[in-house]
C-alpha cells in the first residue's frame, strides 16, 4: 500500500540545505500498521508528510497503492488525500464552529463520499452518540482526538497518517484512544503509519522502524 524508497530530502538552512532525510525505505502492506520512532528532529514527521503529499522530496520513490506521488500535481496531491489518504495529528484540528457530527462528517463530504451509515457506526464505536451535537471546545482531549480519527476514518482511507495522535494525551486516555483506532484500523484494512515517542505504544503495532541520522537504522516485523 506504501512504498518508500530511496527517500532524500534537505531543508533550506542559512549556509546551504540541511540533509534530513538520506535515502529512507520503509514498506507497509494493506491492512498492517508500522511504527516511527527516532529522536526529536529526526525527520519522522517530515517523512509522513512526504507519504501524505504534503511536501515534496528532493530524490527517490513514494508510491501510495499504484500512484507514484512524483506523478502528481497539486489537484492530483489533493485528490489522493480526499481518495485514499487520511491523517491525524496531536492536534486535533478540528473546526470549532461545527459540532461534532458535521466534525466527522466534514472531509468525507467535502470528497462527496459521506455514508451515513458508516459515519454512525464510527461515531458509536468512537463513544461520541452523546456528544455528537456539542462543539469541540465542550470536549475533553480525549474525545476531541476520537472525533479526529472519526473524521479520518469516515473517508476509508486505505493508508491512514498518524502523527503523534496521542501526545496530547495522560496516559489512560491515549491507551483507550490507541485502542480504539488500532480495532478500527484492522477491521476496515488500512494500512497505518503511525508516529509515536511511546515504545509502548510501537510495541503494539505488527512493524517498527527507527529514524536516526536521516536514516532507518532498525526495523522489525
Ligand atoms: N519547513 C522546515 N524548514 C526547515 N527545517 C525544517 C522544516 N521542517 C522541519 N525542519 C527540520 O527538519 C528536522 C526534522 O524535523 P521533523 O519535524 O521531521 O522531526 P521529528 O522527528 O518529527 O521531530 P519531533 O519528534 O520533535 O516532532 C528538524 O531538524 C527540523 O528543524
Amino acid at each position: 500500500m506504501l512504498i518508500i524508497r530511496d527517500i532524500c530530502k534537505s531543508y533550506a538552512g542559512p549556509s546551504g540545505p540541511v540533509p534530513v532525510l538520506k535515502a529512507v525505505s520503509l514498506s507497509l502492506s494493506a491492512g498492517r500498521s508500522l511504527a516511527l520512532t527516532g529522536d526529536s528532529g529526526s525527520g519522522k514527521s517530515t517523512l509522513l508528510h512526504l507519504a501524505a503529499a504534503l511536501d515534496q522530496f528532493d530524490s527517490g520513490e513514494i508510491t501510495v497503492g499504484n500512484v507514484a506521488l512524483a506523478d502528481l500535481d497539486d489537484d492530483g496531491r489533493a485528490g489522493l488525500r480526499r481518495s485514499q489518504v487520511s491523517l491525524v495529528f496531536q492536534q486535533f484540528n478540528l473546526i470549532p464552529a461545527l459540532s461534532v457530527e458535521q466534525n466527522i462528517s466534514l472531509h468525507a463530504r467535502l470528497a462527496g463520499r459521506a455514508d451515513e451509515a458508516w459515519i454512525g457506526v464510527l461515531t458509536d464505536r468512537l463513544g461520541l452518540t452523546e456528544f455528537r451535537m456539542r462543539y469541540p471546545e465542550q470536549l475533553s482531549g480525549g474525545q476531541q482526538q476520537r472525533v479526529a480519527i472519526a473524521r479520518a476514518l469516515a473517508l476509508r482511507p486505505k493508508l491512514l497518517l498518524a502523527d503523534e495522535p496521542t501526545g496530547n494525551l495522560d496516559e489512560a486516555s491515549s491507551a483507550s484512544v490507541m485502542e480504539l483506532m488500532l480495532d478500527l484500523v484492522r477491521e476496515t484494512e488500512a494500512a497505518l503509519l503511525l508516529v509515536t515517542h511511546s515504545h509502548d505504544i510501537a510495541a503494539r503495532l505488527d512493524q517498527r522502524a527507527h529514524l536516526s541520522g536521516g536514516q532507518i537504522i532498525g526495523c522489525s516485523t
